[in-house]
């Protein structure tokens, strides 16, 4: 908070409203000015470049730093992306009447998560603002609300699940109690802008009453979201958060949504970033997203968005979206019709939020009406094809392309009297403000008609006057001019001053000229200037009805949208389809995973000019091919492949096609991926602990659906370690009675190809690669069995590392596999016991487990060294050897 300023009026207002907004950045209009005082100050001119000055201050200093109030869009958008939250202090009455010092007022918080300003938003990204009530036993509450769209959704879950919605949906700003810090912090911190509120604001019933008074229910049954109380706690909070923020025209929030957990496949946080769904592990990598993105409206990009990172696990909605990919590809005149449409519809979620919340400019207006001028001829076309439907009979059955386009059409409302109104009184060119005139149309309002008429007679009969006075004077260059102070006047420069007749009156003296007003100049003004009051005051009239009747169609228009957007984003499946020859999936309800030719639909795109993607098959079943161990050398191709794999899966449930030549899919309900340790040894964690801390959150969760991508697991440590850890993972993995999930196990260590040899639904496969004249050539081909060595050497020498170390190497690797990788040494792998985790660190019942656990809550994994973690790892072998 600013230091205490000396109290003169100015300062006393200042300080009081300061006060009521504690942690935020004050903008203080002042004139034409914003002004920010002491700590803002320092904050602002950092921020946004600006001149930070100093004056004195009863004796102390004070920083201030200020901006004209037009800049306004172009800072807010600055300080609002630094992470600010911005109080924008207004005058609240026009200060040439205001009777002592102007009465002044926050009209808006705008903080990250909280923002309606276009400057601030991104057209392809929802902007959501997230609370999280930290509840007991496990189960958190959290809440998203994009307010820039309406779009409110709620949900409860455990701390994991939390943390993937957070990460799912990248909050702009997220929510939470003061009291919970540590535990927010220590489980989801470090990501996110946050905000931390009381803790009254995190009452069940604080929350109910907040949510029912918002959509005038009684209850909450009908959201669907009544058993949801950690959700109903948080959704509460963000409603609380808006009025708290000066949001209060929020009309356009008409629903609460249940965010349900069971209808979307369950990534895990590793998948989304390993797998680069949205965003890239490295700077000017690639995501997913990028590649199936062709949308041509903002809503489609931004549910595109949703749909990549909430993939579905329920066969008719995900065939209700293939099929209609499929009519689309198979009809392109059709797709071509409908992306013509679709390109001239602008951001109408946006623009009917600004209708609800009263702050759409007239120009904006113009663009919502012509937006939903394409909705009607959508509309008809999807609403022709139940002709066609009815001519090949095939529309019967329900997920069918016709049925699911018909229902669209039947969703379609095109707004014909909403148009009617704003096509009939808006001018196509209506400015931005709305208090400049020149928004109605003429024939509107016949008042306003007599209006201009004056206004222009007036304007017209001045430039008589100009034309007339250069003549008497003789003066070519004089001009009637006009400025707020006063008024008209006639302007002469100095050069000319001689020939001013003598009935003029001076009025001002400039640099090179002198500024005149005569009687029947004024009297002319007044009359040009009442009907430009006039015209004034009904224009804006008329805007303000026309804004009230939009307003009746907030639901519609939000029902257009969501209709218009699931179009756009099947559209650009079909356009990807289309481009990149993918192929339609199919979805069973069996657990077998069968693709032909499978790619990976990024490093298929990126690969330098003249190579082509190797395609590979890949099948996984339950009952005789559960688990595949992949072997290759390094840079074979391995993590490629398990990487293309579960993206097939998921871009076949998201409900689109997917690159491979045919592809069946049984449906997957989680996808879990680990990647070996040394990927996070930049983030200087300790590694190794991280690894097997994760790769337990796996076991824990597994399903019978699940598809689960072990990528070198075990490497963090050492040789026999990690081969022992890896073995020991698989034959869990394999001998689960309840569960047989899908798995994909990419490793260096060849030793595990043993396993297959003794559980039935292991198999070995390697990527193979060919040795010609001492150097590697990889095939990229999936091929059964096993392989040999690693070939790491090999790749050590591709890199040009010098010939004597490669050579060395050679004769050093030579020597191991003579001594170790011998029949006895495989004997002795075999030989100990199989599948008996009664004894296992998993049997709870273990007295050793309950020394371990004990050890383990002790250990504080952030701040462990890996050296430490290997000796921690050391400790813990000892106890359960015991
Ligand atoms: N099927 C393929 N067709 C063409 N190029 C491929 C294919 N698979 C992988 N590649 C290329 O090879 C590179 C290395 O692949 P990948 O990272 O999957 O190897 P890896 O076997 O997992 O290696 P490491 O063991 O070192 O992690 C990829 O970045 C990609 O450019």
């Amino acid at each position: 908070m600013a230091k205490e300023r000396k109290e003169t009026p100015l300062n006393k207002q200042y300080n009081q409203i300061k006060a009521k907004y504690p942690g935020a950045l004050l903008l203080f209009r002042v004139g034409d000015f914003y002004e920010t005082f002491g700590e803002d100050a320092i904050r602002a001119s950092k921020i946004l470049g600006i001149v930070l000055t100093r004056r004195n201050n009863g004796g102390s200093h004070e920083e201030l730093a200020g901006f004209p109030h037009h800049s306004l869009d172009n800072y807010l958008p600055k300080l609002v992306r630094a992470g600010e939250r911005v109080a924008i202090c207004d005058q609240l009455e026009d200060p040439a009447t205001a009777k002592g010092i102007v009465k002044r007022g926050v009209t808006e918080l705008v903080t990250p998560g909280v923002s309606l300003n276009d400057n601030v938003l991104d057209v392809r990204r929802n902007n959501y603002l997230a609370a999280v009530h930290v509840g007991d036993d496990d189960v958190y509450g959290v809440a998203f609300l994009d307010i820039s769209t309406g779009e409110f959704m709620t949900s409860q879950g455990n701390a994991a699940y939390v943390d993937k919605m957070l990460q799912g949906f990248s909050p702009a700003e997220v929510l939470f109690c003061k009291k919970h810090k540590q535990e927010f912090n220590q489980l989801f911190g470090g990501k996110y802008h946050t905000f931390q509120l009381e803790d009254w604001c995190f009452g069940y019933d604080y929350g109910y009453d907040q949510l029912i008074t918002h959509f005038q229910t009684a209850t909450l049954k009908g959201f669907g979201i009544e058993n949801l109380p950690m959700g109903i706690i948080a959704a509460g909070v963000i409603l609380h958060y808006l009025r708290e923020t000066e949001h209060k025209e929020v009309s356009h929030i008409s629903r609460v949504t249940r965010l349900e957990e069971e209808k979307y496949v369950w990534l895990d946080r590793f998948t989304v970033r390993n797998l680069e769904l949205v965003f890239p592990q490295q700077e000017g990598g690639v995501p997913l997203i990028q590649i199936l993105d062709q949308t041509v409206t903002p809503m489609g990009a931004r549910l595109l968005r949703k749909w990549v990172v909430l993939p579905l696990k329920e066969k008719l909605p995900i065939e209700e979206r293939l099929n209609t990919v499929e009519h689309y590809l198979n009809h392109e005149d059709f797709h071509d019709a409908v992306t013509q449409y679709l390109k001239h519809i602008g951001d109408l979620e946006r623009l009917i939020s600004k209708v609800a919340v009263r702050r759409i400019n007239p120009r904006e207006l113009v663009q919502l009406k012509k937006s939903l001028k394409q909705i009607g001829p959508i509309k008809e076309l999807l609403a022709g094809l139940v002709q066609e439907e009815k001519k090949v009979k095939a529309g019967k059955t329900s997920g069918s392309a016709y049925a699911v386009l018909n229902k669209y059409a039947d969703q379609l409302n095109p707004c014909s009297f909403l148009i009617d109104e704003i096509e009939t009184k808006l001018r196509d060119d209506a400015p931005v403000l709305s208090n400049q005139g020149r928004m109605i149309k003429s024939g509107v309002d016949s008042d306003l008609d007599e209006l201009h008429a004056i206004s222009y007679e007036g304007k017209d009969y001045l430039l008589k006057l100009q034309n007339r006075e250069i003549e008497r004077t003789g003066i070519g260059s004089l001009k009637i001019a006009y400025n707020r102070v006063f008024g008209y006047y006639l302007e002469v420069t100095h050069a000319h001053q001689n020939k001013v007749p003598a009935d003029w009156i001076r009025k001002q003296t400039l640099v090179n000229a002198e500024r005149y007003i005569t009687p029947e100049l004024k009297e002319y003004e007044e009359k040009i200037l009442n009907a430009e009051d006039k015209i004034s005051t009904i224009e804006f009239r008329i805007f303000s009805e026309l804004m009230l009747t939009a307003a009746e169609y907030v639901g519609t228009i939000q029902q257009n949208a969501l209709v218009i957007s699931t179009l756009d984003a099947l559209g650009s499946f079909a356009t990807i389809a289309r481009k990149n020859n993918y192929v339609k999936p199919v979805i069973t309800e069996g657990k077998e995973l069968d693709i032909k030719d499978g790619r990976h639909a990024v490093i298929e795109q990126q690969l330098p000019l003249g190579e082509t993607y190797v395609p590979n098959d890949l099948y996984l079943d339950d009952t005789t091919q559960q688990i595949i161990i992949i072997t290759g050398p390094n840079m074979a191709g391995k993590s490629a492949l398990l990487r293309q794999t579960a993206l097939i899966v998921l871009m076949a449930q998201m409900g689109s096609y997917v690159p491979a030549k045919a592809a069946s899919i049984g449906l997957v309900d989680k996808i879990f991926t680990r990647v070996g340790a040394s990927d996070n040894l930049s983030r200087g964690e300790s590694t190794f602990m991280v690894e097997m801390t994760e790769t337990a959150s796996i076991l824990n969760n597994l399903s019978d659906r699940s598809l689960v991508l072990m990528d070198e697991i075990g490497r963090g440590t050492s040789t026999y370690d990690g081969v022992s850890i890896a073995w020991a993972i698989t034959e869990y993995l394999h001998s689960q009675p309840e569960y047989r999930p899908k798995t994909l196990f990419a490793t260096h260590y060849h030793e595990l190809n043993q396993l297959a040899d003794d559980f039935p639904r292991i198999k070995n496969f390697n990527v193979a690669v060919k040795e010609v004249d001492n150097k590697v050539i990889f095939l990229r081909k999936l091929k059964p069995g096993g392989s040999a060595h690693s070939f790491g050497i090999h790749v050590a020498q591709i890199a040009g590392m010098p010939q004597p170390i490669v050579l060395r190497a050679s004769e050093i690797m030579h020597h191991l596999e003579k001594d170790h990788v011998t029949e006895a040494h495989k004997k002795r792998v075999k030989e100990i016991p199989k599948n008996n985790f009664q004894l296992s660190i998993f049997e709870p019942a273990d007295p050793r487990l309950e020394e371990l656990k004990e050890k383990l809550t002790l250990v504080d994994v952030n701040t462990l060294s890996p050296i430490e973690a290997l000796l921690k790892l050391n400790e813990f072998q000892k106890i359960i050897k015991k």
